[in-house]
């Protein structure tokens, strides 16, 4: 299976339209891939948050719209990153989709970790509540969002429900990059899983961005990992290998459910 990340350079002084039309032209340049996949809110900047009202969308809005085409012009599977969604009840969501070969929505992710403790995302958006898995012809996708990276149960819940390619989009800052390569190094040895991680690059809202989009194997070993600069990561892998690597290694089966009450001598 082919994926390649689009690790979008995401700057000030371009329109999210103009941004739209580059990002679509870059997906039907992947055509020949199985599975494309975009950053998180890649429209506006994870951080602009001053222009997630303003530049929110309903589901089916102009990025959908585009995304659908773009899928379907390619023939590829494609993750297109996340959106800044405005609910028609009004609420706003940090919502990813994903759309078929033939440009069908096949999934939406409204992103259950918000970030920013009392600030930005976290005061400005609403949590999503579902997960979220996607069969493909060769593989089940498991869906979170950036922030949601660095907890661990959301995960395992995805691989509970099926889930063999974890796809995280992000808008992961610099500053914390070491985090992002070691959180999805971790989060695919424990679930014995893939792990396609697409961030963003450039500086928008004076956050530079970590870029290193990164794939990582059921066994850890880094597929491959893109520099600091915009850039198309391209890896075949093959997802016969989660269940080769569940057998060889069957961490999974030994798990213990249920630990809540500490144990007193
Ligand atoms: O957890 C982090 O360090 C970054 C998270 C983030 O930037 C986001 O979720 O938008």
């Amino acid at each position: 299976m082919r994926a390649s990340l689009i690790q979008i350079a995401v700057d000030e002084g371009e329109s999210v339209e103009s941004r739209r039309r580059r990002v679509a032209a870059l997906v039907r340049e992947q055509a020949g891939a199985d599975l494309v996949v975009l950053p998180e809110l890649w429209t506006t900047g994870a951080f602009a948050f001053e222009e997630f009202g303003s530049e929110a969308e309903p589901l089916e809005g102009p990025t959908y719209e585009a995304m659908a085409k773009a899928a379907s012009d390619a023939g590829v599977w494609l993750h297109a990153g996340s959106i800044p969604e405005r609910d028609p009840d009004g609420p706003l969501y940090n919502t990813s989709l994903v759309f078929s070969p033939s440009g069908d929505l096949a999934a939406a992710y409204r992103k259950i970790h918000r970030f920013g403790f009392d600030k930005g995302e976290a005061v400005l958006m609403s949590a999503g509540e579902d997960l979220v898995t996607v069969r493909l012809p060769d593989t089940t996708l498991g869906l979170a969002t950036c922030y949601d990276l660095r907890f661990p149960e959301l995960f395992r819940s995805l691989v509970d429900a099926g889930a063999e390619t974890l796809v995280v989009p992000a808008g992961w800052p610099e500053r914390r990059r070491a985090h992002w390569t070691l959180l999805a190094q971790a989060r695919a040895i424990e679930n014995q899983t893939f792990v396609l991680a697409c961030g963003t690059a450039g500086t928008h809202a004076r956050v530079p961005q970590a870029g290193h989009s990164i794939v990582v194997d059921p066994w850890g070993e880094v597929l491959a990992e893109a520099g600091a600069d915009q850039e198309v990561l391209t890896v075949d892998f093959d997802p016969g290998r989660v269940a080769t690597t569940r057998e060889q290694f069957p961490a999974l089966k030994d798990r213990v459910l249920g630990i809540t009450t500490p144990h007193r001598r």
